[in-house]
């Protein structure tokens, strides 16, 4: 039996997650933790029993720990109740499908307890990429990617000599805007924009495909996962969502995965690798797809992937400021405080007024966080 911890258990990746679990006799769940979803919290605490429940709000988690007490099952809030789900003694894997850089200190925790990850929330690589792959290798835990892209990029790899490798292709499906102008922008909706052409996801993330950050975040993520410079890291706009991620070898021979858009095979692959097992769903038609086509990333007008580079080149704090401008820009937007193109502008702004911090430690990766947000909130 594998017991595992789900950190974000109530979101698109934590139920997916918790499918996995229902179809697969051998997976059990020990934590399971989420911000205030007292009622869905409650129906998996009674379905999947789980030792320990976690609602980082402390009033949703009275409310939960009342409407479980007939269980036995302990409930816990905070940052330290998430902590709490991360290292809970009997599970071996945990599962971080929690969104933003609330992820950083359970993930830091569950590799300190020798816990291996499987690794959705990018925000943590992100921000403190430069602390987390050293801790791992140090704890001798194992970091599994569940971005759909970079287990594409994993799964390409196995069986390759890393030193083998001249480049990571990360395709992009371009989002819902991927053809729109500079003055077509200006009008887009919260709506439009939460339309994406292929996934089903949060919102989050959903938006942050719309700007191209996502495939920004998304190339950091990987130049920490797989230790590669951010020269030997491409994106293609691949408008289908069938081309998960490509691998370019010295020979020039390239190694793609393929599959319809389903996130339950590399949350499957994270959960039992090096295993692969039966997932039901549907198959790809070659035939009946008919054709695969590539485009360049538009980055002239949606500036996510642009502004990703240049803070991961900068390298130090700037991709802390990168999200966490980027995280409060879209909680903004998601209010409908500010428009689409308004994304853009703040972090843009919090990028040129940031003082860098070279090999940030934790606190300051975290006051840099706080920084931004009072930064954005100053305007
Ligand atoms: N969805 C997808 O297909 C993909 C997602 N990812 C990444 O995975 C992560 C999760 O994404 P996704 O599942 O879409 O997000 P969702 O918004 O669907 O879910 C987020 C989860 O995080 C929980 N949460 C939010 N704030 C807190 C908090 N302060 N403390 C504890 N839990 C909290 C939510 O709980 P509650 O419901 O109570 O608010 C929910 O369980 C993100 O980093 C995303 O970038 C990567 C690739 C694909
Ligand atoms: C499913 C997944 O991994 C998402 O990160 C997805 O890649 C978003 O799609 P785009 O950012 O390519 O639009
Ligand atoms: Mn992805």
């Amino acid at each position: 039996m594998k017991f595992i911890s789900i950190i974000g258990s109530t979101g698109s990746i934590g139920t997916q997650t918790l499918e996995l679990v229902r179809a697969n006799e051998d997976l059990a769940v020990t934590a399971l933790a989420a911000g205030s979803n007292v009622t869905l919290l409650e129906q998996q605490i009674r379905e999947f029993h789980p030792r320990i429940a976690v609602l980082y709000d402390r009033q949703s988690a009275d409310e939960l720990r009342l409407r479980v007490s007939d269980l036995d099952v302990k409930v816990f809030s905070g940052p330290e109740g998430l902590v709490e789900a991360a290292v809970e003694p009997s599970c071996s894997l945990v599962v971080t499908a929690v969104v933003g850089m609330i992820g950083i200190r359970p993930t830091i925790a569950a590799i300190q307890a020798k816990k291996d990850i499987a690794l959705a929330n990018k925000e943590t690589l992100v921000t403190a990429g430069h602390l987390i792959m050293p801790m791992a290798e140090q704890y001798g835990v194992s970091i599994l990617p569940v971005d759909s892209e970079h287990s594409a990029i994993f799964q390409c790899l196995q069986g390759e000599d890393a030193k083998e490798v001249d480049s990571l292709i990360i395709t992009a499906s371009g989002g819902p805007f991927r053809k729109k102008t500079q003055k077509e922008l200006t009008a887009v909706t919260l709506e439009d924009a939460l339309k994406h052409p292929n996934w089903s996801m949060g919102k989050k993330i959903t938006i942050d495909s719309a700007t191209l950050v996502n495939k920004g975040l998304e190339v950091i993520e990987a130049r920490w996962l797989f230790g590669v410079d951010f020269e030997q890291i491409k994106v293609v706009v691949q408008p289908q969502s069938i081309i998960h991620s490509m691998v370019q070898f010295k020979d020039g021979g390239v190694k793609a995965q393929l599959g319809t858009p389903d996130m339950k095979l590399p949350i499957q692959y994270a959960l039992f690798y090096p295993e692969r097992r039966f997932l039901p769903g549907e198959r790809l038609d070659f035939a009946a797809l008919g054709s695969i086509s590539f485009e360049e990333p538009p980055t002239d007008v949606l500036k996510g992937l642009s502004f990703a580079y240049d803070a991961g080149r900068t390298g130090g704090s700037m991709p802390t400021v990168l999200n966490a401008a980027n995280e409060k820009a879209v909680a903004l937007f998601l209010q409908e405080e500010i428009s689409f193109l308004e994304i853009y502008q703040l972090i843009e702004d919090a990028m040129n007024a940031h003082h860098v911090i070279e090999n940030p430690s934790l606190e300051e990766v975290l006051e840099t966080e706080q920084w931004v947000y009072e930064f954005i909130e100053s305007r």
